[in-house]
């Protein structure tokens, strides 16, 4: 397979900074586009990941980067969905089995085929090559595995739609948030500002979770009705037995069992936020309120295009702080110290 060479931005090893190397993008097949890459966030994953703290090492070294916004620059022969000018995304996976029974249903990111899902980077494709992500000018995908991102979004605040958004949207809308519901946003950083904006989009009473009030005014601004703070113990006697689903987004280690009393009856604590240690549950913060604990993934395709259309309706984007290449390493830091609002987007134009 012959392979054109483009530029991205890497971790060569476990914890070291990024730095721009050279990475070579296949040519294209016969339903694949090639994308211009004009942003791409920054997600707490990406730093989970090349910091290793996810276990397996991973292919170092590893181009991070699955939330993608471009334009369609040349199509492949037998491309039907897409044609050159096109605004689209790319999210977390690139390809997936396509006949197991989840991706028949569209649940393509819980793919059982042998395949499983292959993630945008730090993967091995269907070609055995290891896949590279969005901090690059370019990107091959498979037409199936693009998104079309709606006119009335602008590209930089649309990129973390692809991750943040999808990941907020699929449980808010797979558990019914909306009027006469009362859901908790815990942690108001990339995917928590998210939650926050679609679950008031779909009607529901909005409370956000967050360390301290420090950022109470953003919060409201975001369509929250509710903040508290979690420094607080007085939060947590107040609210207890309030909500019908709380949805953790938080990158670290927390006590699930002060969030899981917080819950009504039948009510559900998803969690999204993928800390590298188990997080201890104790059986009577479930059992005497019928109470469940979840998890999510991101979202299928055809329901991250849904969500991409609510979006574009509904007048939603990321709120964003648009970055160059160089400043990848210091944007890390930041978000580390829970320093961003409430995104960081690269312009791959600076790679
Ligand atoms: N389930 C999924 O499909 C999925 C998808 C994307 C990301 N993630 C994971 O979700 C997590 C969040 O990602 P992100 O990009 O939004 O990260 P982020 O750093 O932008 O946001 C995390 C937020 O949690 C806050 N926080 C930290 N400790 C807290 C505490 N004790 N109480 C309340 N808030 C606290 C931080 O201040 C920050 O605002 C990461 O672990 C990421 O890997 C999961
Ligand atoms: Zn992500």
């Amino acid at each position: 397979m012959t392979h054109t060479s483009v530029f991205a931005y890497a971790a060569p090893a476990p914890k070291a900074p990024l730095e721009r190397i050279t990475i070579p993008r296949r040519e294209l097949g016969a339903h694949d586009i090639l994308i211009d890459i004009k942003y791409a966030g920054i997600c707490h994953s990406d730093i989970h990941t090349v910091r290793a703290e996810w276990g397996d090492g991973g292919a170092f070294p590893i181009v991070p980067g699955h939330e993608i916004a471009g334009v369609v620059a040349e199509v492949g022969a037998e491309v039907t969905r897409y044609q050159a000018g096109d605004r689209v995304g790319v999210g977390c996976f690139v390809d997936s089995c396509r006949e197991c029974e989840n991706c028949r249903a569209g649940l393509q990111q819980y793919c059982t085929g042998e395949l499983g899902n292959v993630g945008t980077y730090n993967a091995t494709g269907r070609d055995g090559e290891t896949t590279h992500g969005g901090y690059s000018t370019h990107l091959v995908v498979d037409e199936n595995y693009a998104l079309r991102i709606p006119e009335s979004i602008p590209l930089d605040a649309a990129a973390p739609l692809l991750c943040a958004g999808i990941t907020l949207y699929s449980p808010l809308a797979h558990w019914q948030a909306g009027p006469g519901k009362k859901v908790a946003i815990v942690g108001l950083g990339g995917l928590g500002h998210m939650g926050v904006k679609i679950a008031h989009a779909m009607g529901a009473e909005v409370t956000v979770l967050s360390q301290s009030l420090r950022k109470k005014d953003d919060g409201l601004r975001l369509g929250a009705d509710h903040y508290h703070a979690t420094s607080d113990p007085a939060t947590f006697e107040a609210l207890a037995g309030t909500f019908d689903l709380i949805v953790n987004t938080v990158s670290a280690d927390l006590d699930l069992n002060a969030y899981l009393g917080l819950l009504r009856t039948d009510g559900t604590l998803v969690q999204l936020g993928a800390p590298e240690n188990p997080l201890p549950v104790a059986p009577f913060a479930l059992i005497p309120r019928r109470r469940s604990i979840a998890g999510s993934m991101i979202g299928g395709i055809p329901e991250t295009q849904e969500m991409l259309d609510f979006c574009g309706e509904h007048g939603l984007a990321s709120d964003i702080e648009v970055i160059s290449a160089e400043q990848i390493n210091e944007a890390y830091e930041r978000v580390l110290a829970s320093d961003v609002r409430y995104r960081f987007v690269i312009d791959t134009s600076t790679i």
